[in-house]
């Protein structure tokens, strides 16, 4: 039946982007889709990649391309003005790193998490950095134990479960997010780059696209 594994950090717009689109292809697909929060920063170190909004023209256009895809599919997106300071101050890994501990503790809010850290960052302009910010998120999601869960998000085994997944992808040949593995039928694996290529994972798993949901 095909299965999906979505490797993401919650920097990323795109990621948001292919988050929502596979939820929504999913109503229909109903495969296995298995999140893999990842760390961008270090998977742009290991590949010798850069952030695209470092670059003036793909800045530019990006600012286009992420109001069309969001637009399409529905998202709330609205990047905020502070984003490249912030991206210069502070990282996502304490945030992916809280999401891991989620998936290993409490895995059925592990989506809300996620949803919840794009939603401030790529649409309310709020922080995902410091204490405060994942104090909020786990307040907001309902989380149990939130004093518990940021402790166990700074213990060596969460940094081990973050290490295997951005290793893993690094290895496979990732060099950005969203960096999607497709398993088919026959046991082999697809690597697809980014939240535009919906129907490559269609195509591959002989799914329907609907053009437009
Ligand atoms: N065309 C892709 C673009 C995805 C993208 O630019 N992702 C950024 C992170 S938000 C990235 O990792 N870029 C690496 C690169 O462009 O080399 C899409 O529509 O999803």
């Amino acid at each position: 039946m095909g299965r999906i594994e979505l490797y993401f950090d919650v920097i990323s717009p795109y990621s948001w982007i292919a988050f929502e689109a596979l939820t929504k292809l999913n109503e229909k697909w109903n495969i296995e889709i298995q999140l893999k929060p990842f760390y961008l920063g270090e998977v742009m170190k290991r590949s010798g990649s850069r952030p695209p909004a470092l670059v003036k023209a793909k800045g530019i256009f990006m600012v286009a391309d992420l109001d069309r895809s969001s637009k399409y599919w529905g998202i709330p997106l609205n990047p905020c003005p502070e984003f490249m300071r912030w991206m210069k101050t502070y990282t996502t890994e304490d945030a992916q790193k809280v999401l891991l501990t989620l998936q290993k503790n409490q895995p059925e809010l592990l989506e809300a998490a996620a949803r919840e850290f794009w939603l401030r960052l790529w649409s309310r302009g709020q922080k995902i950095f410091e204490k405060n910010d994942l104090l909020e998120v786990l307040k907001t999601i309902g989380a149990r134990d939130i004093e518990g869960t940021l402790t166990e998000s700074k213990s060596s085994e969460v940094a081990n479960l973050l290490e295997e997944n951005i290793s893993t992808a690094v290895d496979q040949g990732a060099f950005g997010a969203p960096w999607i593995v497709v398993h088919d039928d026959n046991g082999d694996e697809h690597y697809i780059f980014g939240s535009d290529r919906m129907h490559h994972i269609a195509d591959i798993l002989s799914l329907p696209l609907l053009s437009k949901i």
